[in-house]
């Protein structure tokens, strides 16, 4: 095989770039109105951003311009500082893993061969032999929680729907680009298979550090997995950009409080991990000593869990409290409902003794 210019795919992690939209615009055929006017969003490098919004309102639109699935009318679309708007669509896909409802896989082809497509499709003149591309399947399959040796020769028709999804993040990730897209990936799968996946897609972000755009319709996901959150209005007009504790705490119009719902303060129980109320907590006498040892019949969970899922736990368990584990099981002690509930009513003190939750992954405990 002579040498080429192009250079092999690093044997370390690609970690994210930024995205750069300046005065993005979508104006379809025949339509009276732009679905996305002139947006100007800047996405960090290495977050993930949450576009949420009205049914209409452009969110899709926004995010398929930037892999140009969808060509902008005018506008400019800035990649790690390089202006990709008129680049070769193809060739930025390969920058950008692409995650869609129900993983899109090709049902014709097996999870190795789905997570193979774009290594093979950039061939040997990237570095991408067979042997390598096998060796990178089984990777991320593994990193994806499927066993490569059960998986990796079956069907999409032969998983769970929680599974094809696994894979389709696998096939995203394969040529290790900066940037993940991902059009409500979680939609199609139970709620508790969702909150797995969720779980399991921030502790793969916090390996990898990828730049992630994610649309979702579930507010309470965006909250959970969205370092910051685009609220969008008709035409993809910004009506807020910040973290989820500040359109939480600090909705900018009235617009952002109805969209946010009632249940806001509930939600901000998603900020706090366990173990970070259980610190925090310690000092007011609200968390139970455990005496000669946490209650056997109490639901257990990681100290990364949040504060929203500790309460759905004891909820779901009929008991008024979770035994908390830090590393290596070892229990850090007991939250009970009511330290839970007296969040609710000092979210200030909350928020200045712990720092967020939503980029802390619950890991298996996690319900
Ligand atoms: N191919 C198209 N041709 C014409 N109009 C379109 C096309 N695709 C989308 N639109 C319109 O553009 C607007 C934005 O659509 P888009 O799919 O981006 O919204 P969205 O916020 O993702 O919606 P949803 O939450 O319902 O998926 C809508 O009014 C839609 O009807």
């Amino acid at each position: 095989m002579p040498e080429t210019t192009t250079t092999a795919p690093p044997s370390t992690t690609t970690t994210g770039a930024s995205i750069h939209l300046q005065g993005v615009t979508k104006q379809y055929p025949g339509q009276a109105r732009p679905a996305v006017d002139a947006i100007d969003l800047r996405i960090e490098a290495g977050e993930i951003l949450v576009l949420v919004g009205p049914s209409g309102c452009g969110k899709t639109t926004t995010l398929k311009m930037i892999n140009r699935l969808i060509e902008p009318t005018s506008g400019r679309i800035v990649l790690d500082g390089e202006d990709v708007t008129t680049q070769d669509a193809d060739a930025l896909r390969r920058r950008i893993g692409y995650v869609i409802q129900a993983g899109g896989l090709f049902p014709h082809l097996t999870v190795a061969a789905n997570v193979g497509l774009v290594p093979k499709m950039l061939g040997r003149d990237h570095g991408w032999d067979k042997q390598r591309i096998a060796a990178r399947t089984d990777e991320l399959l593994e990193l994806v929680g499927l066993d490569p040796a059960v998986y990796r020769g079956r069907y999409p028709r032969e998983l769970s729907g929680g599974q094809q999804q696994r894979v389709g993040v696998a096939r995203a990730l394969a040529a290790d680009p900066p940037v993940l897209l991902m059009d409500e990936p979680f939609g199609a799968v139970d709620p508790i298979t969702r909150h797995r996946l969720q779980n399991e897609l921030l502790a793969i972000q916090e390996e990898l550090g990828k730049t992630i755009v994610m649309v979702t319709h579930d507010f309470d996901e965006a909250v959970k997995l969205g370092d910051r959150i685009a609220i969008l209005d008709t035409g993809a007009r910004i009506v807020q950009l910040g973290t989820p504790e500040e359109i939480l705490t600090a909705p900018a119009e009235d617009f952002v409080v109805d969209f946010v719902g009632k249940g806001a303060a509930l939600k901000t129980l998603t900020l706090v991990s366990v173990g970070d109320a259980l610190a925090g907590l310690a000092a007011d006498g609200t968390t139970t000593a455990d005496g000669d040892g946490p209650d056997p019949a109490l639901p257990v969970l990681p100290a990364r869990a949040t504060l929203h899922e500790a309460l759905d736990v004891m909820l779901a368990a009929g008991q008024p409290a979770v035994v908390v584990t830090g590393p290596r099981d070892a229990v850090v002690g007991t939250l009970t409902l009511e330290a839970v509930m007296s969040f609710l009513t000092r979210p200030a003190a909350a928020r200045a003794d712990a720092p967020a939750g939503h980029g802390a992954p619950a890991g298996d405990g996690a319900p």
